[in-house]
């Protein structure tokens, strides 16, 4: 049996051990709609008892035109074992109204399509048209099979292959499960870990608790779909998921970036006027409509803070709040190793700073299980970007995320004691040992007490990074130019910073002079 229909993008032809199939007429593009179509019957899904199943079933194809009864009763029945005949049809051929959906539909064409494990096209059930498209997420050749998949969750091979025999009693034979058993296995591999971090990805409580970790999670399981070649419905949804912890977190910025790209990423898989496709629309143009934003300002930035002009991976460390991969130590010119300022570990970003009331076992250690000291020695820089003195100096700094925060002075002092000629915008503060802390007015920034740990140099943080790089550092010793830089370099506090130790605790460093 063959149909062929001019204007379709497809033609329903007989494929090897598969039964009948939506087989391309032309080549079709990314995100190029394949089909739209109206269900024959509507069908309750499990939710509701199998009478009731029946009965609706029943109702449905009574109330049929003879030719659409005819199309009903033409579709493969893999369940003969079946009550009625109906009810075959039904459990064979029956695509979901969205993935919770309580209910799906017969189509007449749609449920022709067949099922592979790594598809090129996505189904999904339009409310506003009412209709059930399918979309393709990649380019397909002319004369390719168009399929979908028809299981819920993305599993290894052999779970994939049970689930298939009971829900719909065929064995697979797409390229995935036809693999060699050992490139099988890689897969398998990535699959697995797909799943789990899908898992951990939903728990809310760590979304809330361990944002960042979470964020880091959303950023994997994108990595692994692009290289098992998945971009289907999991890629909008990780970066809605990314999304929603942006601006958990009053992130605007990221959460902006975020949105764009889960309604992009969405658009492809079910066109513009997907309503999902909308509310994404609405959210990428003003991220702080979402329903919790505001619940957090742990990383509060707004929609400029997007940076602009970074390579890709650099946009990348931004975004996804990576620690970037810069190696902790340089070689000195006379062969000491010194610390390379822009390192993580020993230098890290405001996000990276541990909590006050949290134990971060990445900074504390204890010897007997009840006291704990801190583990390494860490320091936090960031340039000065506003100074205000109202009852005690609050200082608004960046830091080399452009993640943007304060540090309150609760020394003796409250400030004072930093004299007015060494506070200027652009200068860069270091903190030794700062915490991240929730101030009563519900911001997080840096509670600063101990005067002796906290410094202000008078070079811009871009400028100080240079410093500890090898070339500049040649250059800050050899040319002209750099003499203020040389001086700078001849202050015993800034050596300490470019000697801090890695790992390792004697005893806390201070500054010797404010
Ligand atoms: C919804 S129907 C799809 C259209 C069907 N091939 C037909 O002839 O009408 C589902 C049935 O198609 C077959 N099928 C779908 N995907 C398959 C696959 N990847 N490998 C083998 N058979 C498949 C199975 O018989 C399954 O029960």
């Amino acid at each position: 049996m063959s149909t062929k229909n001019p204007e379709k993008l497809y033609t329903i032809k007989e494929i090897p051990y598969k039964g009948l199939g939506f087989i391309a007429a032309r080549k079709i593009n990314k995100g190029e709609r394949i089909l739209s179509e109206a269900p024959l019957i509507r069908v309750p899904r499990s939710t509701v008892s199998k009478t009731q199943v029946q009965k609706s079933i029943s109702r449905g194809v009574a109330a049929l035109s003879e030719d659409e009864r005819q199309s009903f009763f033409a579709l493969h029945n893999a369940f003969k074992d079946k009550e009625t005949r109906e009810l075959g049809i039904v459990h064979t051929n029956a695509l979901p109204f969205g993935s919770n959906a309580s209910a799906g539909g017969i189509f007449v064409e749609a449920s022709r399509i067949n099922h592979a494990c790594l598809q090129n096209s996505q189904n999904t059930w339009n409310e506003d048209l009412q209709q059930l498209t399918i979309h393709a997420f990649r380019e397909i050749e002319e004369g390719e099979e168009i399929t979908i998949f028809y299981l819920h969750n993305r599993t290894n091979y052999s779970a994939r292959r049970q689930a298939l025999q009971q829900r719909f009693r065929f064995t697979c034979s797409c390229q995935l499960c036809s693999m060699p058993p050992p490139q099988r296995a890689v897969s398998d591999a990535k699959l697995d870990e797909i799943q789990r971090l899908d898992e951990s990805i939903g728990d809310g409580a760590r979304m809330i608790f361990s944002s960042l970790n979470a964020l880091h999670d959303v950023h994997k399981l994108l990595q692994l779909c692009e290289e098992e070649g998945l971009e289907d419905a999991s890629v909008p949804r990780a970066y809605y998921d990314a999304f929603q912890i942006a601006i958990y977190n009053g992130d605007e910025a990221r959460a902006r970036v975020f949105a764009d790209r889960a309604r992009t990423s969405r658009a492809i898989l079910e066109g513009r006027d997907s309503p999902t496709v909308r509310k994404m629309n609405d959210l990428a143009r003003d991220p702080t409509k979402h329903s919790s934003y505001g619940s957090s300002s742990r990383w509060r930035t707004s929609t400029e803070d997007i940076p602009s002009g970074l390579p890709s991976e650099g946009f990348d460390t931004w975004l996804w709040k990576e620690k970037n991969k810069t190696p902790s130590r340089n070689q000195t010119i006379g062969g000491t190793p010194y610390a390379n300022l822009r390192n993580d570990a020993t230098f890290p970003s405001f996000d990276a700073l541990p909590e006050e009331n949290g134990l971060d076992l990445r900074f504390f250690e204890s010897d007997d299980g009840y006291s704990y000291h801190p583990r390494k020695h860490w320091c936090f820089l960031a340039e000065i970007v506003g100074i205000e003195m109202f009852m005690r100096l609050r200082l608004d700094i960046e830091d080399k995320t452009k993640q943007k925060t304060s540090v309150l002075f609760y020394t003796e002092d409250r400030g004072r004691e930093l004299r007015p000629s060494t506070l200027k915008e652009g200068y860069t503060v270091a903190i030794i040992y700062p915490e991240q802390h929730g101030f009563l007015d519900m911001t997080v920034g840096i509670r600063h007490e101990n005067r002796s740990l906290l410094k202000v140099l008078p070079v811009t943080l871009n400028n100080l990074f240079k410093l500890s790089d090898k070339t500049c550092q040649t250059l800050a010793w050899n040319e002209k130019g750099h003499k203020a830089d040389c001086k700078l370099l001849k202050d015993p506090d800034l050596r300490m910073l470019l000697l801090l130790e890695e790992e390792g605790f004697d005893q806390p460093h201070h500054f010797s002079a404010l």
